[in-house]
This record gives C-alpha cells, structure tokens and sequence, in this order.
C-alpha cells in the first residue's frame, strides 16, 4: 500500500517497521530536502557530462587556475570531535543486521556502514539498513541466526559513520511530484533525522562518508545540505562531520577545494582506491595513449596510486584533516591455512606502508583483519593520528604525476578474469547483495566497475592487445564469456547458478560491454532491474 503525504508518495512495499522510519515528519524533511537541492543535484550531474566531453576534447583532468587562492591560502578544517581523532582501524560492511552487530563489535574504531559500493540500493536494503543503523544508535539492536546463535552489543563498539549512496543514484520507490528522488539524500536524511538527538545525547555525532564526488561544486552542495539540515533540526553549525572519498580522477585535482567547502563539516579524505582505478579508466578511455594493464596489476605502489596517496596525505595534514588510507582487498581464506597466510600478509604490508607513508587510519573489510591492520598501525602509528607530523610536506605531486599511465600487461588470464568476477558479483548485486567473496577477494560495485570499464576499453581501445599480440574483441569476450560461464556453473553448482539470476547478470554485463556507449555507473541500468 503506498503512503501519501503533501508533495511525497511512498510507492515501496510497507513492511514490518518501515512504517517507523518512512514517518510523516521524516518524509517531510526529505521532501524539504529533494526540494531544495533536488535540481542542483540534477546540475551537477549535468557538469559531470561537460568535464568528460572537455576530456574527450583534450582538456585533460588538472588543477583549477580559479581556486588557486584556496589552494595557496593557509586555512584549516575545524576542530576533530572527541572520537574522530583516533581513527586508526575503520571497518566497512553493508547496512545488514548480523554485519553491523559483527562490525560495531569487531573491535575497529570507527564502522562505515555502507548504503553505496557494498549495498545493492533495493527497497528493503534501503528502509531495513536504516531500522539497523537507528537500532544500532539506541544500542537495542539483537539478532538471532536461524541456528539460534544470538547477537547483540558490545559494551564498547566502533563508532558509527554511515555513507549514503552517491549522487548519480535514486530512490524510485519516493517520488516527488512522480519523480524519483535522490538516494543520497533518502539515505542522509532518515539517517540524520532519526539518529542526531540520539548520536548527540551520548557524546558522538553524524559523521558521515560521501561517495564518489567530482568537485568542489558536489562538496558545496553537500554542505548546503549539512547547513539547512542542522537549522531544520534545531542542531549546533558544524555538528555534521563528513569525510570525502576521493576516488575520482577530477576530486584528486580539487583536495583543497573539497576540504574548503566542508571547513566547518570536514572530517578529512579518505582514498577510494578502487573507484579511483575505475574513475581513471572511464574518465581517460578516450585518450589515445591511456590503457591499463590487467587489473591485478594495478596496485597502490603503481606510480600513479602512490602519488594520489600521497597527495591526499599532504593536503589533509596541511589543513590539520585526517588522511584516511583504503581497502585491501584481500579478505580470510577459509579451509587453506597457507592461502590465508599470504592474504593476511598482503593486507599487513598495505596497511604498513599507509601507515608510514602518514595516512591516519585504513579499511578493512572484515572483521578478521581488524587485529592485522591494528597491529600495522600501533607499531607506526603511537599517537593517535599522523595530522601534526611534517610526513609529505615536502613533495611536490604535479598533474603528470597524476595522469602517469601504469607499465603491465593485459593478458588472457586478466580478460578472463574480468568476466568472470564481473558477471559473478553482478548477480550478486541483482540478488541484494552488493558485496561478495568471490576468489577470495572482496568483490562490490567498485570493482566489478573497474572489471567492466576495463573490457569495454580494451576491446576499442588500438592498444587493448594481450601480451601474446592478440586483439581483444567483441568475439574474444563472447568465446570466453561462454567458457567462463561454464567454469562458473561447475565451480557453484548447477542449482545455486540456475537460482542466481545469472541470465539477468550476463544480459547487463553485455549491454555495458556491447554498447559503444559507455555506461557511467553499472549501477544505473542495474537499478532499473532491481
Ligand atoms: C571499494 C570499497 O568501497 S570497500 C568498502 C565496501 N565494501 C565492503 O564493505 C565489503 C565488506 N565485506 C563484506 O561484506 C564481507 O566481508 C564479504 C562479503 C566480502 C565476505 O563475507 P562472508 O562471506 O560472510 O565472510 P565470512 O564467512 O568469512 O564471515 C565470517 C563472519 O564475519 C562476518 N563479517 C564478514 N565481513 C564482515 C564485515 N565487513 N562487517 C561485519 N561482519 C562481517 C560475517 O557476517 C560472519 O559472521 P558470523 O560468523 O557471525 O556469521
Ligand atoms: O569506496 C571505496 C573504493 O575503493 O571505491
Ligand atoms: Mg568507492
């Protein structure tokens, strides 16, 4: 049945307790919301088209000549709140019951509960991560597995900050005026809403993670947002703290500029490595000399991911702003100690570097990995943080540094590899499961992104050619695709395939690598068939 409000229609199924979270009052102040930003929102997306064709034109990605003044200026970000300061082990994880009672009580710091990369955005993940995420605020939350085992609370917990999803997503099951609105602002608003007088009364906040930006015009927007949010709700300027993922090409040339438009809601950068990778290619796939080589290749000491690492560390520290590191992707390998044991090692020597390099704190995907990033960060980091050490003042990151093209090599095994974890996690997600084990890597939307943008590059791209000399094409991916899929089929059982929404998965996979024209997000058509 859909509820009706002024201007604002609920047309998503009202489940046990949905009626709780999607409350009149609650509907009113995200129709306030879609109201007044909903257009800028729709602008800015619109920017994002123009800067992609300057990129095509040649302009490519650089710093802006008119916030040099910004960039030169000495300004800082207010002052940390109490628990932001020690951010040292972040774990990540979709807004599921079990996960947020496992990761509030993983022993990490902080939990950055996800409606965006591992979330698969359906109607039920959307409302049910908010009863989670309310729940889990008043320390009610309980669950019980269908064995009967029993979850609840630790005394002590991370502290929460979720990430609503990004502003190319929508919410089609609330309409204004018949439109869909915004996902990001469903996901900020309930949070916010339901959570601040609560997350206030007991000595934290609403801290939150944004996705996925392109400018300092989508991080102005943003803070227009935390402004007319904290005056509709009676709550203090600056109580709002958000930390901003960069992980697209053009956010990397406007660090500054982000943390200058959030000063007073800033809790620092954060360095989204795997949408940063898909960013580079889906930004860049035009240009003539711009092609990655296999996936697996492409790693945080790659000239260019070191650079952008670095930089998000100097700018941070010299606006006194937490740098945070990124996710390794490595999770625990079950049932094969010596496969376990050089996952564990591959996290820990990430984690090492991030930490010596002046990075503030990490990700881990799992609660397995918090003593191992723990561990890392203790032994390099014994203050609370790296923001007042002199670590990267001195270098200097120019935009080639940026730009500079990875060495490697594309080969079959990279191809192969690509369609297969691709077509795998997308019938995840099609499922509701937005992040997925699958090799024993974690799998989410940013790195099916970067599987999907790289086929549809090397097969039009001149240089898209495996090391044995062969063109990668469109009848190279059919070839494989069929083979994969039936390695797959043997790998997870007929039955489990048949009821996976595979035929789905592969008719989206192809439509993003068959069609000359790029998709900008797999999540948009995939949402179209949630
Ligand atoms: C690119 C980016 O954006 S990174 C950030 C977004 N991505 C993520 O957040 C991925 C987070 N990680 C995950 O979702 C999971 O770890 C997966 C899907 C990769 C693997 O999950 P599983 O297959 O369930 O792992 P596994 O079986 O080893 O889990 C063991 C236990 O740990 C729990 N667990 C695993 N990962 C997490 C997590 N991130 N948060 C909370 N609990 C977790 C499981 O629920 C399970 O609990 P139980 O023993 O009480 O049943
Ligand atoms: O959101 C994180 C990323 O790596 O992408
Ligand atoms: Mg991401």
């Amino acid at each position: 049945m859909a509820t009706q409000t002024t201007g604002i229609e609920v047309v998503g199924a009202i489940k046990a307790q949905y009626d709780e979270i999607l409350t009149p009052e609650a509907l009113n102040f995200i129709e306030e919301l879609e109201q007044k930003f909903g257009a800028r929102r729709l602008e800015l997306l619109q920017y994002r088209q123009k800067r992609q064709q300057e990129i095509d034109n040649g302009k490519l990605p650089d710093f802006l000549p008119e916030t040099k003044h910004i960039r030169n200026g000495e300004w800082t970000i207010a002052p940390l709140p109490k628990d932001l300061q020690d951010r040292r082990v972040e774990i990540t994880g979709p807004t599921d019951r079990k996960m947020v009672i496992n990761a509030l009580n993983s022993g990490a710091k902080l939990f950055m509960a996800d409606f965006e990369d591992a979330t698969s955005p359906t109607w039920e993940n959307a409302v049910e991560g908010q009863i989670n995420l309310r729940d889990a605020v008043k320390r009610t939350i309980r669950f019980e597995n269908p064995n009967g085992k029993k979850y609840a609370l630790k005394e002590e917990t991370a502290v929460l900050i979720p990430r609503p999803r990004g502003l190319h997503l929508e919410e089609k099951h609330v309409l204004l005026d018949g439109k869909s609105i915004s996902g990001s602002f469903f996901d900020f608003g309930m949070y916010f809403f339901h959570n601040v007088k609560a997350l206030l009364a007991k000595g934290s906040g609403p801290y939150f993670y944004l996705p996925k930006l392109e400018s300092h015009l989508e991080a102005r927007l943003w803070n227009d947002v935390f402004v007319f949010a904290q005056e509709k709700l009676g709550v203090a300027q600056g109580t709002i703290k958000a930390t901003v993922l960069i992980e697209t090409i053009m956010a990397a040339f406007e660090m500054d500029e982000i943390l200058y438009e959030l000063k007073e809601h800033s809790a620092g950068l954060n360095c989204g490595r795997w949408d940063y990778i898909f960013s580079f290619i889906k930004k860049l796939r035009n240009q003539k000399d711009v092609i990655l080589p296999d996936r697996a290749q492409v790693t945080m000491t790659s000239p260019f991911m070191r650079s952008y690492s670095l930089l998000t560390i100097q700018t941070c520290h010299r606006r006194k702003a937490p740098a945070m590191g990124g996710m390794a992707a490595q999770i625990p390998v079950k049932n094969n100690p010596q496969a376990n044991e050089e996952a564990f090692a591959k996290v820990l020597a990430d984690k090492e570097r991030e930490a010596r390099d002046g990075h503030d704190g990490t990700w881990v995907a799992h609660p397995g990995l918090v003593p191992v990033a723990m561990e890392a960060f203790n032994r390099e980091m014994p203050t609370p943080n790296q923001i007042h050490t002199a670590k990267q003042q001195k270098i200097t990151i120019t935009a080639q540094d940026l730009l500079e093209i990875p060495g490697g090599t594309i080969t079959e095994a990279g191809v192969r590899t690509n369609i297969n974890v691709g077509i795998q996690y997308v019938a995840s997600w099609l499922s509701g499961r937005g992040a997925a084990p699958i090799y024993n890597l974690m799998e989410d939307a940013a790195t099916a992104e970067i599987s999907r943008a790289q086929l549809w590059q090397w097969i039009r791209h001149p240089r898209g050619v495996l090391d044995d000399g062969r063109k990668i094409t469109i009848e190279m991916y059919e070839q494989f695709k069929g083979e994969e899929l039936e390695r797959i089929k043997q790998e997870i059982g007929i039955q489990y395939f048949e009821n996976g929404r595979f035929d789905e998965a592969i008719r989206l996979f192809d439509r993003l690598i068959l069609n000359d024209e790029f998709v900008d997000f797999l999540t948009l058509p995939g949402y179209e068939q949630l």
